[in-house]
């Protein structure tokens, strides 16, 4: 897939495990082109925010190598070029924009943008002298995002960045993303579970299954691939081995999720097979957890 083979990379994951008391993450491939946005997803638990934090830094891998922006998460350079936004990562309440906007300069110095932040803040309608605290759940996280985007970073890492909010604002940021990008030097991985969006703005999908990296194709080529089809029993076995991921038996027939779904409309030309978008996917890579 000419997407994810492109020389220059943001990130690398290779081989990257970690071992928590009842979870094991990896080994982890995972390449995060530059110039392109990285859909991350995968069920609650299944390792995303592991995964995320080990690409930033955060947490160590137990074996594995991370490349970022050219170096590894260890070198400060790479972390100050490297934009991030966590669920959970809030500024103390106390705070007022415009002091956590002091204090990021501070951090960041000479990369710090306070014009970028402030026309940032506006165009969030964030108020820049209310707290932290008196935010509501989306203020907050698009005054994350303004704090990850002032210092002009090169990689965005979000992480259900953009979860709590209003579909309007949502769509707001998505236009952001893919504005961030357009320069082809810029990138983002980003988890979420509204896999609409990442339909919408993502180049590819990267999909973790119980720790596992089952998946990371380019978007179109995938939801090309994939089908949803609705026949009786008898017509699966026309089908070549390895096509049907999982088929859920109800009162009318089967549902099944396909591979190669032009194949599949060749070979069983009477039956409709649907495209399936990631939610699909997912739900019937689930389902065989069972088998
Ligand atoms: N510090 C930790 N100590 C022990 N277990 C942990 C720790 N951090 C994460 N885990 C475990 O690792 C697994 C993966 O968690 P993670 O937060 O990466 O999943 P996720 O895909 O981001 O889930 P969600 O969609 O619910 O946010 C879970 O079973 C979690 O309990």
């Amino acid at each position: 897939m000419g997407g994810l083979t492109m020389a220059n990379e943001a990130a690398v994951l290779r081989g990257v495990q970690k071992q928590y008391k009842n979870f094991t993450l990896g080994p982890i491939d995972l390449t995060v082109p530059a110039g392109t946005i990285v859909g991350l997803v995968g069920e609650n638990g299944a390792g995303k925010t592991t995964t995320l934090r080990i690409l930033c830094g955060v947490n160590s891998p137990d074996a594995g190598e991370v490349t970022l922006l050219g170096s590894t998460p260890a070198d400060k350079a790479a972390r100050a070029r490297l934009g991030v936004v966590f669920e959970d990562a809030y500024f103390f309440g106390g705070l007022t924009a415009e002091r956590i906007g002091k204090s990021m300069a501070g951090i960041f110095g000479s990369r710090w943008d306070a014009g970028q932040f402030a026309a940032y803040l506006q165009r969030f309608g964030l108020d820049s002298r209310k707290k932290f605290s008196e935010y509501s759940r989306g203020m907050r996280m698009k005054l994350s995002l303004a704090t990850a985007l002032a210092h002009h970073p090169d990689l965005l890492v979000l992480d259900e960045a953009t979860a709590g909010l209003d579909p309007v604002v949502r769509g707001e940021m998505l236009d952001l993303f893919l504005e961030f990008i357009q320069d082809e030097q810029h990138s983002i991985l980003m988890s979420s579970h509204i896999t609409g969006d990442l339909e919408q703005v993502a180049d590819s999908i990267a999909y973790l299954h119980h720790g596992q990296l089952l998946f990371h194709e380019n978007k179109d080529a995938l939801l090309q691939e994939y089908g949803l089809l609705r026949c009786r029993r008898a017509d699966l076995e026309k089908l070549p081995a390895g096509c049907v991921v999982f088929t859920r038996q109800n009162a009318f027939g089967c549902e099944s999720l396909v591979k190669n779904r032009e194949t599949v409309q060749r070979l069983l030309p009477d039956v409709i097979c649907d495209s399936a978008g990631i939610d699909d996917i997912m739900r019937f890579y689930s389902g065989r957890d069972g088998q």
